[in-house]
């Protein structure tokens, strides 16, 4: 039964000012605190303080904690009542709803505002996205990020119903007959702007290796086996993928090769109907997890790329990274691993292509995520600033503080808009001239979007003062941005790589017959 929570006047909580004896209103609801005192994160005696002690302490207390600190249930329950005649205004937003502060949410989520790119089947899914990753995705990441354990099995499947990696993997023939979003779009309707989506709300959290958990390993992983998959090797292995029953990653890193992915020594030799693979993978995102490898090995005919089972010489070994192992990153051993013929996707020597043209979706994938966590950081930026009092005044009275604020909002919405442009491209472009047109493009804006994000962690480090350097509290988010917003400049391809990518192929296109 539900606690029946009284009326009280300021007065009344006024009397309630003393050790044993203690209440405190924030945000129009009374808190008897006389027993937590001495269980409070922030000592006692600061809650005995004559501005504090039965007084309105709201505006103290939002400089202090988040607003979630009041939901937990441990501390909801301190709550008994709430002051006659006031409303609470500080209100959680609701699963789905948009954010009201500026700059928080892209432009056409915010009212009074149009644009291009979106119709009314992307604000719907869009909703219905935020409300499911809010109540189911959330707590799990924040789970996961701190115990280092995988994404459960439960949450798997809830968005294995929705179609949640088929959905990741883009548009497609892989799309074909599935229920998207319990029906919100069709499968023939799902378009690059429906990943953007999925790819920036998974970004929310301030998980960034959950980020990687919530199977990337098998956005990247998986194509491969789509793209260049015999039919009998797609019957076999995509099902139960898609389906989230088995987990797959991409092996092509290794401690000799990282973006010189032509470096590597992992070999295969033919033995018969099987190769015999020995070497060493590096890095591999969920790979301590995953039943399947999708791995690049070299051959005497050229590179191959193997759909490698986990079994017979198959180890993996956790690498402790600076974000979570959530993530599942390791080093994976092959030693002499028997892999049937059955399992080359696709012709051999033919190993690069098959590699290089998984290589623009990822690269595009990671800008979504980057571009979406960097955008909660100006929210936390424009919020705290706003909340907290410092000198006397709030953070953003000073104008030191509004100018790091405008490099931050021009940084986000330009790499919004540079996002948005390309997965437009996307939209009106097959595979082959996304791999022709748009390798240079976005290999560029992989470069821009994870420098920007860096100087705008290093901003809002700034900002946040000790708390970014935190990682509870009041600017658990910033902390957690911080370390890891490199992740993003390296993995897909390093970031001064790819800018030199981009510049190589806009010189290859010079025409010859120009001059100054
Ligand atoms: C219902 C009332 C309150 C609850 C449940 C509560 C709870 C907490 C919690 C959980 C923390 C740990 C940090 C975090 O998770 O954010 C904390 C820290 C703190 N609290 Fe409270 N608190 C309450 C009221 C207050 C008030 C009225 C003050 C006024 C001065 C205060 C001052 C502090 C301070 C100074 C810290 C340390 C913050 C830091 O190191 O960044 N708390 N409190």
């Amino acid at each position: 039964m539900s606690k029946v929570l009284k009326e009280f006047t300021v007065d009344e909580v006024s009397q309630h000012n003393k050790e044993g004896d203690l209440w405190i209103v924030i945000d129009s609801k009374v808190y008897d605190v006389s027993r937590f005192a001495d269980l409070h994160p922030g000592g006692a005696s600061v809650l005995y303080a004559e501005s504090v002690a039965g007084q309105d302490a709201t505006q103290v207390f939002f400089g202090l904690h988040r607003q979630e600190v009041l939901h937990r249930p441990q501390y909801a329950r301190l709550q008994i009542g709430s002051i006659q005649g006031q409303e609470e205004t500080i209100k959680p937003l609701a699963p789905g709803e948009v954010s009201q502060v500026p700059y928080a949410e892209p432009t056409w989520l915010s009212p009074g505002y149009s644009s291009p790119y979106y119709n009314d089947n992307h604000r719907r899914f869009h909703k219905a996205i935020r409300k499911l990753f809010v109540e189911v995705v959330q707590p799990e990441a924040i789970r996961c990020e701190d115990s280092g354990k995988k994404i459960s099995q439960e949450v798997v499947d809830k968005l294995s119903e929705m179609n949640f990696l088929a959905m990741r993997i883009g548009p497609g023939k892989h799309l074909k007959g599935r229920t998207l979003m319990g029906g919100i779009v069709k499968p023939e309707e799902f378009d690059y702007f429906h990943e953007l989506i999925i790819n920036t709300e998974l970004a929310r959290f301030g998980t960034r290796g959950f980020l990687d958990g919530v199977l990337n390993g098998g956005v990247i992983g998986l194509p491969p086996i789509l793209n260049f998959g015999t039919p009998e090797q797609q019957a076999r292995f995509v099902p139960d993928i898609l389906a989230g029953k088995k987990y797959i990653s991409l092996a092509i890193t290794e401690a000799f090769a990282g973006s010189d992915v032509g470096g590597i020594q992992t070999v295969a030799v033919r033995d018969g109907d099987h190769w015999i693979v020995s070497g060493i993978k590096k890095w591999i995102t969920n790979g301590h997890f995953s039943d399947y490898f999708t791995t690049l090995c070299k051959t005497d005919a050229g590179f191959v790329v193997l759909l490698i089972e986990r079994g017979e010489g198959v180890s993996t070994t956790p690498i402790k990274t600076s974000y979570s192992s959530t993530a599942g990153t390791c080093t994976i051993t092959f030693d002499k691993v028997r892999v049937p013929v059955a399992n080359t996707l696709g012709k051999v020597g033919n190993g690069m292509t098959v590699i290089l043209s998984n290589f623009n979706h990822e690269r595009w994938m990671i800008t979504g995520q980057s571009l979406g966590s960097q955008r909660v950081v100006v929210e936390e930026c424009l919020k705290w600033t706003n909340q907290r009092t410092a000198f006397g005044k709030p953070l953003n009275g000073q104008a030191v503080i509004r100018s790091k604020l405008a490099a931050m909002i021009a940084r986000v919405e330009a790499a919004q808009s540079w996002v948005e442009s390309i997965t437009y491209q996307m939209n009106n472009m097959s595979y082959a001239q996304q791999s022709d047109k748009l390798a240079g493009p976005i290999a560029l804006l992989k470069q821009f979007v994870s420098r920007t994000s860096r100087e705008t962690a290093e901003d809002a480090t700034q900002i946040f003062g000790g708390r970014s350097i935190t990682a509870t509290g009041m600017g658990k988010i910033i902390e957690n941005y911080h370390r890891t917003s490199p992740f993003d400049s390296i993995l897909g391809g390093a970031e001064d790589v790819l800018g030199d990518l981009g510049v190589r192929q806009a010189i290859r296109k010079m025409p010859t017959n120009v001059r100054l």
